[in-house]
């Protein structure tokens, strides 16, 4: 059985890697593509990438154009998607890979984006632990019609230190996380910031001070793991590289907590995933090895002379980070194998 799909924002970042993981499923057809500013010309003048899809004409992105699809993604800018998703019927697959339908606490979400609070869609994160008892965020998907693609770094965050907060092992009022990105995290339309001779051969902060808009999202996730309040301190910074996300997670361990207790943990949590792993012991995450793929690797050390938890996770922000994450998501709503059309194999150099 195949199912048709429709990509709105299909000529951005997000959008053309969604379509390049949906060219490689073997249940998708896409037939619609839709964008803005290039509405009318053909898809392989803006993703000369996606060869067996750029002979489809962008459409404008209109409840029309997504009309008549199994499944519909939304790869549009904050805001816009919430719009276009309401004039969508509700048995077909919704599925937002913006920030509209990601918090359940409207005022978070107007104190961080601002007017427009769109309601909550089940996470797209399958592997996240909701709840001290062990529960995942995977049985809250399937069959659903509705699904909020998770923010690349909120991704990486919850993953790396869910496990320890569900296990009640990590303190909830001392956690910091600092990660680096890759320039396409920002996106395609053009910023000083990230023009090549501002953004090659240098790494500097953004959004520093609790200003980000990922610090609700990553509290939100990290509090359901904990059943009780998280805080978070989040600093991103850029990377000069196109793709990938590595985060340091730290928070403090509770009293008594040991190196051989917190492993135990995040490999109870992690090692029957297929898409997140703990990596072996001495082995640290490297942004290369899961590029492209839908992969998180994680590694964990406790850092005994301020008794922390240090935590890392290399993630694709453009695969596991976004597109992959939202194709997971798809297949678990549509009831097919979690894994279809996904892989964890990364490039190499
Ligand atoms: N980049 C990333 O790593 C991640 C991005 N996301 C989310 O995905 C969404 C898209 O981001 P990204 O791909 O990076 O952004 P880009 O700037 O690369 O792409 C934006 C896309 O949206 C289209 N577009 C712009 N304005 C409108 C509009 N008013 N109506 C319809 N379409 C419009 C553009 O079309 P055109 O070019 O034709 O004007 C383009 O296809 C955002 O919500 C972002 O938060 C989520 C996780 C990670
Ligand atoms: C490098 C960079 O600029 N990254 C983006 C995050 C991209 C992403 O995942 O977030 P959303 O889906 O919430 O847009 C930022 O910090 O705003």
């Amino acid at each position: 059985m195949s199912f048709s799909v429709a990509v709105s924002g299909a000529t951005g970042y997000a959008g053309g890697e969604v379509l390049r993981l949906l060219a490689q499923h073997p249940e998708a057809e896409v037939r619609t593509v839709t964008a803005h500013s290039s509405a009318g010309r053909p898809l392989g003048e803006a993703a000369p990438h996606l060869r067996s899809l750029a002979h489809l004409e962008v459409r404008e992105t209109t409840a029309e154009s997504l009309a008549g699809h199994d499944v519909v993604f939304l790869a549009l800018p904050h805001g816009a998607s919430g719009e276009i998703a309401a004039q969508l019927p509700e048995g077909t697959l919704v599925i937002d890979a913006g920030a509209d339908h990601r918090l359940t606490d409207q005022a978070a979400w107007e104190r961080f984006y601002g007017e427009g609070y769109a309601g909550s869609w089940p996470y797209g994160l399958p592997e996240l632990l909701i709840s001290p008892d062990g529960a995942k965020q995977r049985e809250a998907l399937r069959g659903v019609r509705r699904v909020a693609v998770p923010g690349c770094y909120p991704t990486s965050a919850q993953l790396a230190l869910a496990p320890g907060f569900a296990a009640g092992l990590l303190e909830p009022d001392d956690v910091v996380i600092v990660a680096a990105s890759g320039l396409s995290g920002a996106g395609k339309s053009l910023k000083p910031h990230l023009l090549g001779a501002e953004a090659m051969s240098s790494m500097s902060p953004y959004g520093v001070g609790g200003v980000h808009r990922h610090i609700p999202e990553m509290e939100q996730g990290l509090s359901g793991a904990a059943g009780r309040p998280v805080s978070v301190s989040f600093t991103p910074t850029l990377a000069p590289m196109p793709r990938g996300i590595l985060t340091t997670a730290t928070a403090r361990v509770a009293p008594g907590v040991g190196a051989a207790e917190l492993r135990a943990a995040w490999e109870r949590a992690y090692d029957a995933e297929p898409f997140v792993h703990l990596l072996p012991e001495g082995r640290w995450p490297a942004t290369k090895s899961v590029q492209g793929s839908n992969h998180a690797e994680l590694q964990l050390a406790l850092d005994e002379h301020v008794g922390r938890a240090i935590v890392t996770c290399a993630i694709d922000n453009l695969a596991k980070g976004t597109a992959g994450g939202a194709i997971q998501s798809m297949n678990l709503a549509l009831g097919l194998p979690e894994t279809t059309g996904l892989t964890t194999e990364g490039l190499a150099p």
